[in-house]
């Protein structure tokens, strides 16, 4: 059976980091007779110069077509009004509601290779294997109203607004529940209990949620002392569940846990678990098309892609092992490079995973 695969490289190292993961997918494709066939589309700010919107129809319906997605990053200085780019039904945001990819995993792992290059001591990270599970379609990123509005004064006030319902509470605390079951049956809900009833009810749910769970050992803990614990002994972690803001913020933090924010895939997965794979980072215009970016964590979503969209467990693990040879063998790009290891660039990155993965085939 034919499996499609978009791909939307978008903006800044967008196109960098996703040519490399499509020739490593191509390659197991290729070998492994997997039946993938890729197709390219325009979104963010390439979609915005070329059809005027950052998330054209056209981009839209071929998506809603695909079995898997794998997106680079968007967005960058010219591009990123809210009005443009932004909004719950344009650009990225609109990519992820329009396909109700309300499930986003974030695995912040620890490559043992990649320690002298993590924020933290080695010895506070060692082992380190954490899964953030975030909201993804809803919370403040998505609430209404929301704007920019003139007061009788004049003075200007801007709205968002922070909300959840309890059915969008349940689905994301069930994905995480789950997640949980599977591993060590530790979960921590990650909330604002103290001042916000968004969360409080959040809170409600997760308690009510634990009752079907009893094998499931589930903690709650504030943000704030979550983003301080985070990196005092991230290792008390195994599964977080939270929010989409707090969980967009604390899986950037985790990523440097991990040596660099370019080491974080992720997948956002609908109630079908059709899913959007993409990198935790953004298309970091400071680096675009210089051979600089780190091409590692787009190669790992695309390992999730065949994992959780298409079941084949089998690829998705080659990749990975390939991931760990390249390490092995201590080639960094820039924002993993430590002394003692070899300085490599986002190509010589990708054509060294797509050599070691000959190996695991
Ligand atoms: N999923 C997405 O498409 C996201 C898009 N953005 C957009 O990206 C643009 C830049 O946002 P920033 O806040 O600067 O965040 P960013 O994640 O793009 O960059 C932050 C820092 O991390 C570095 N970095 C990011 N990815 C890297 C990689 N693969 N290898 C090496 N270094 C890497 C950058 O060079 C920069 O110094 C903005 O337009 C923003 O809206 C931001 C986050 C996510
Ligand atoms: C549009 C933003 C919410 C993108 C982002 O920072 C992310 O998903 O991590
Ligand atoms: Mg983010």
């Amino acid at each position: 059976m034919t499996q499609r695969v978009l791909f939307l490289p978008g903006d800044g190292i967008g196109p960098d980091i996703i040519e490399q993961a499509r020739a490593v997918l191509g390659h197991a494709n290729e070998r492994l007779s997997l039946g993938l066939d890729f197709d390219e589309a325009l979104v963010g700010g390439a979609a915005i110069e070329a059809a005027g919107t950052a998330l054209p129809d056209d981009t839209m319906s071929r998506a809603r077509e695909a079995g898997g997605i794998l997106l680079g990053a968007v967005g960058g200085p010219k591009w990123d009004h809210l009005e443009m780019a932004n909004r719950p039904e344009k650009g990225l945001l609109g990519l992820r509601s329009g396909l109700g990819l309300f499930a986003n995993l974030r695995p912040a792992f620890l490559y043992p290779q990649l320690a002298e290059a993590s924020s933290l001591r080695p010895e506070v990270v060692s082992g380190l294997d954490i899964l953030i599970v975030r909201e993804l379609t809803g919370g403040i990123y998505f609430g209404q109203p929301r704007g920019v509005e003139t007061l009788e004064s004049g003075e200007r006030e801007g709205i968002n607004t922070y909300r959840y319902n309890e059915s969008e509470i349940r689905r994301i605390g069930r994905v995480a529940f789950e997640s949980a079951r599977q591993r060590n049956g530790r979960l921590c809900s990650i909330d604002k209990a103290n001042v916000l009833e968004v969360t409080a009810l959040w809170r409600e749910v997760m308690e009510d949620l634990a009752r079907e769970y009893p094998d499931v050992e589930l903690s709650h803990m504030y943000v704030d002392n979550a983003a301080m614990q985070l990196v005092r002994d991230p290792n008390q972690f195994d599964v977080i569940v939270t929010g989409n803001m707090f969980g967009d913020i604390l899986s950037d933090e985790a990523a440097m846990l991990t040596g660099s924010i370019g080491m974080l895939p992720s997948a956002a997965l609908n109630e079908s678990k059709q899913g959007m794979y993409e990198p935790c980072h953004g298309s970091a215009p400071d680096i675009a098309g210089q051979d600089k970016a780190n091409p590692l964590a787009t190669i790992l979503s695309g390992a999730m892609m065949l994992r959780y969209s298409f079941g084949m467990e089998g690829a998705a693990g080659a990749i990975e092992k390939a991931v760990q040879d390249v390490l092995e063998q201590g080639l960094r790009t820039p924002d993993i490079h430590f002394e003692g290891t070899q300085l490599v660039g986002t190509r010589a990155m990708g054509e060294a995973v797509l050599s070691a993965l000959d190996t695991h085939l």
